[in-house]
């Protein structure tokens, strides 16, 4: 089938690689023309493993290609997935639909041939609905253009294969568009092995979505609840994690206590899931979210005031190593990185703070320019009188901590996602604090 994917971010750029492998003739669509040029050699805007080597496979076997033209994609495409970003807004919690109505406005007039419109972004419920309108508001008479939503559930770092192989597929199929169920079916035809699949209404696709967003984000928040808590009682978090664990019912995924979620879609996502309850006025019934938002800043706080206890009580002046800066390993997304933010509030309380990520150390310069950045992990390290560790990275789990001491002025470490094997680091002679540990 003639697919395009409008937007080529994250989401976008993952998509349109993943429909093209399973066999579709992909056209990827963006305003910005720095990233179609990239694409277009085959080089992914952002890391992602595997991702260039796929985008590169796909573009030389002719399958995928990408352009800045929305008459082209008009002209081309049988099915256009909506991939642009829904930022949170500059002034509030909610969601910015701005880049969303640009795509429907953009492309609309250029429909000429019967196709379907599919949402993927992350979208307040109502609003496909309303693009329904919108869409056919702008399309030519007779272009007959019909809307579906499909929400995407990848995650950053193993995006490739959470769209070759995801957990489920959800269509939301308007009462206007019922024929949408058959083209969305064969698109995704080709995926072995076929995925459960949960065919609803516009609505409950959306709220699938930021549902499942709001509880992750809760999962997590909870188990820092609990870290909050064995820091008031000497109980050790991973110990309790791990027995919660064991039970079936709760599972141990997303039970992972540290300095808590970050990046592009988690936070902003219960934020405007809060923002739209209170519109729809149900906000008593999201309430709990803004706990889940307040219980994940303060773990950043805490990493702070654990860094600066081992400094003797102030940070002010004290050097610091800070390993991570990206929002999660494997990514070098550093949007609402809670690295990043306890780097910078270690900054702005006077350290002297040293940052290395194996990828994301560009766009954290960009944002933190303010910061030191370092060329390696012991670079990092060199004179520090704490290091904490605040993202994942294997790099850094693995590192010899006796290779570390030799570099550091005291031996302190903060592990701000309890990713250290704690027994060899204090075998090594350094003072350990894993948050939410005795
Ligand atoms: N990043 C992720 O892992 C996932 C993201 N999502 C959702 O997908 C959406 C996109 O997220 P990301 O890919 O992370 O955002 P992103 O910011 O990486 O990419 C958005 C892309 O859209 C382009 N764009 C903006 N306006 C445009 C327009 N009018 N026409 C064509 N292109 C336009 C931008 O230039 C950019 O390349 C969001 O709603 C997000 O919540 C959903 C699941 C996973
Ligand atoms: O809507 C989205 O964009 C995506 O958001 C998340 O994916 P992602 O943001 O890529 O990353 P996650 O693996 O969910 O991690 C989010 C944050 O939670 C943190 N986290 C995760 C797990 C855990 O146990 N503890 C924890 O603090 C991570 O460090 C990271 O900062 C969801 O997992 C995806 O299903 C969803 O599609």
């Amino acid at each position: 089938m003639r697919l395009t994917v409008i937007g080529t971010g994250y989401l976008g750029a993952t998509h349109a690689a993943c429909m093209a492998a399973i066999g579709h003739d992909v056209l990827g669509v963006d305003v910005d023309e720095d990233r179609i040029a990239a694409l277009t050699n085959g080089q992914a805007p952002f890391y992602e493993p595997g991702l260039s080597e796929l985008l590169r496979e796909q573009t030389e076997a002719g399958r995928l290609r990408f352009t800045t033209s929305y008459e082209e994609a008009a002209a081309f495409g049988e099915v256009h997935f909506v991939c642009v970003g829904t930022p949170q807004h500059k002034d509030s919690g909610a969601a910015d639909l701005g880049y969303i109505d640009a795509a429907i406005d953009s492309l609309a007039p250029h429909l000429t041939h019967p196709c379907l419109v599919v949402g993927k972004s992350t979208v307040p419920v109502g609003t496909a609905s309303r693009l329904a309108e919108r869409l056919a508001g702008a399309a030519p008479v007779g272009s007959r253009a019909a809307l579906a939503w499909n929400p995407e559930f990848l995650r950053e770092g193993f995006a490739l294969d959470d769209t070759l192989r995801p957990d489920r597929l959800v269509f939301g199929i308007g009462p206007e568009a019922p024929e949408a169920e058959a083209v969305l079916r064969a698109v995704y035809a080709p995926l072995d092995p076929e995925p459960p699949l949960v065919v609803t209404d516009l609505a409950t696709a959306e709220l699938v979505k930021v549902s499942a967003n709001s509880f992750l984000a809760t999962k997590i928040s909870f188990i820092n609840a609990m870290a909050e808590v064995c820091e008031a009682t000497g109980a050790d978090v991973l110990q309790l994690s791990r027995a919660l664990s064991y039970d079936t019912r709760i599972g141990g995924r997303f039970l992972g206590p540290g300095i808590g979620f970050g990046g592009g879609c988690l936070p902003k996502d219960i934020r405007a899931f809060q923002a739209r309850g209170e519109e729809l006025g149900v906000d008593r019934a999201l309430r709990f979210l803004r706990e889940v938002d307040a219980i994940n800043l303060r773990r950043r706080e805490r990493a702070v005031e654990l860094a600066a206890e081992l400094c003797g009580g102030s940070l002010t002046g004290r050097r610091v190593a800070v390993w991570g800066a990206a929002f999660k390993p494997d990514s070098d997304d550093i949007r609402d990185s809670p690295a990043l933010a306890v780097a910078a509030r270690m900054h702005a309380l006077g350290a002297d703070v040293s940052v290395f990520d194996p990828k994301a150390m560009d766009n954290a310069r960009k944002v933190q320019p303010e910061l030191g950045y370092a060329t390696g992990a012991l670079a990092a390290a060199e004179g520090a009188e704490v290091v904490l560790l605040l993202t994942e990275w294997s790099e850094f789990s693995e590192i010899d901590p006796t290779a570390v001491a030799a570099v550091v002025a005291q031996r302190a470490v903060v592990d701000g996602r309890n990713a250290l094997d704690r027994a060899r680091w204090q075998g090594a002679g350094w003072t350990y604090r894993g948050l939410g540990r005795p």
